[in-house]
């Protein structure tokens, strides 16, 4: 059977004398068109190609744009490899999340005093008060530590620093905090606790080599535990807030990262830290800032008019326990994205054993300042708030010696000391 040509199906079966001729005619025609037509298919096609390239291209780059653009070039490599600097005699290596955070701020400090080497990295998000967070990183730099301007959930700047560094451990304590902010913002619990967290354990996972993870999870996963006081082998499936749910998550995909890839783990339960150069978004300090501009404060309360409590845990104690955590850590154990031996995975609680009423936390700050607080009593609104905090830190005291020595009355005088030199005197009008 003949086979029809292309256009031949389009062809007019007109009878007569010139029939042979036209058709023949339109033939060439069609087969012209047609090949045009294809042609001009062929084109566009490649023009539909190029432009979703291009704009692939524009997306990826603005989006590392969005992150930032304050990271990569010679002279900030130079500033990370000089950062990285080990000064003494089997030191670590150490990459700081949150470096421009409280707690962050503080290990920096701590790991670059005996001589490690530091690379900080913070997004300096508007969560409070970002001058606080600059005036950390001019502390940091003052002892040359370099704080990378970046975004824990951009894979290419992390991918450029574990590219120049070899980073002996991950030091993570970049978090959207606070417990009763979720209900405004719960999108921002996702992105960085969970998000981030996946972006980060994915550079710590292909790093080679891959260092050992220390990262803040937090006491909010006992949620409505109520066994006192809370060891780390209580039930955490009962979480009050998001930011506790997140972390919680934190724990569980951080497992994952170590069953599958060999990374070492430690996961570290804080409890309400506090100190000098702290979260201005915490009780302590907002109350502190309240009292001196003589502003109410509201104090919640439990069921029944129960106090709430707090297992306080002074920020130098907390260092401690970060840092005895990391030099107690045992190495990951994969490369190449694949694990090769068992890892390491634990978590622990450090808190300070003694939990302390909000009121009688109160009380000490009226005396360290001198005024009387303008207290207004309220009801624990169902903002995912528990009603106390208590660790048992047995664990942490076993393994690496933790030991808290610090009482509320001692870190609060220190906190209010800190906070009168940096603030001044006049009441918080000159508030940052
Ligand atoms: O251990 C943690 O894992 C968490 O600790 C911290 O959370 P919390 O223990 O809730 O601290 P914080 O807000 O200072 O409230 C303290 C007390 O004051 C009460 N409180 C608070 C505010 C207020 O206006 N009135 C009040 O009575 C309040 O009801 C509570 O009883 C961190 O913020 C959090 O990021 C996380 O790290």
């Amino acid at each position: 059977m003949p086979s029809l040509e292309d256009g031949e199906m389009f062809l007019p079966s007109t009878p007569g004398k010139f029939k042979d001729k036209s058709i023949t005619m339109h033939r060439q025609f069609y087969r012209c068109f047609a090949s045009t037509s294809t042609m001009f298919l062929w084109a566009l096609f490649l023009v539909a190609l190029t432009a979703a390239y291009l704009s692939f291209q524009s997306f990826v780059d603005s989006g590392s744009r969005y992150f930032s653009t304050a990271w990569g070039g010679i002279q900030w490599e130079k500033q990370v490899r000089a950062s990285a600097q080990i000064r003494r005699h089997n030191g670590v290596s150490v990459l700081v999340t949150g470096a421009a955070g409280f707690v962050g701020s503080h290990v920096s400090l701590a790991l670059k005093k005996r001589g490690d080497g530091v690379v900080g990295l913070d997004n300096f998000n508007s969560y409070y008060d970002p001058s606080l967070k600059r005036d950390r990183r001019n502390l940091l730099s003052s002892q040359n530590i370099f704080v990378v301007e970046g975004d824990i959930n951009d894979a290419r700047m992390l991918a450029k620093l574990f590219e120049i560094v070899a980073f002996t451990h991950l030091m993570h304590l970049a978090a959207q905090a606070g417990v009763r902010y979720a209900m405004e913002n719960p999108q921002s619990y996702v992105h960085s606790n969970i998000a981030g967290l996946v972006t980060l354990l994915e550079a710590c996972k292909t790093a080679d080599p891959q260092p050992a993870v220390v990262w803040a999870s937090s006491s909010s996963v006992y949620g409505l535990n109520e066994k006192a006081p809370f060891s780390e082998s209580d039930r955490t499936d009962r979480p009050a807030s998001l930011y506790a749910a997140t972390k919680k998550a934190g724990e569980e995909i951080t497992h994952t990262y170590n069953h599958i890839y060999g990374l070492s783990i430690t996961g570290l339960r804080f409890f309400t830290v506090y100190g000098p150069w702290g979260r201005p978004d915490m009780a302590y300090f907002s109350f502190t800032r309240n009292i001196l501009q003589g502003k109410p404060i509201t104090i919640y309360k439990g069921k029944n008019h129960v106090d709430l409590a707090r297992d306080f845990t002074y920020i130098d104690d907390i260092v401690k326990g970060c840092i005895g955590s990391l030099d107690s850590a045992k190495k990951s154990t994969g490369s190449g994205g694949k694990k090769r031996a068992a890892a390491q995975y634990r978590i622990f609680n450090l808190g300070n054993t003694s939990p302390v009423t909000v009121p009688m936390m109160v009380g000490i700050l009226e005396k360290q300042l001198k005024v009387k607080a303008k207290k207004h009593m309220l009801e624990m609104p169902g903002n995912g708030d528990v009603p106390f905090t208590h660790a048992n830190i047995s664990s942490a005291r076993k393994e690496f010696g933790y030991k808290p020595t610090t009482d509320l009355q001692t870190g609060l005088r220190k906190f209010v000391r800190w906070y009168l030199s940096y603030y001044g005197y006049d009441h918080g009008k000159s508030v940052k």
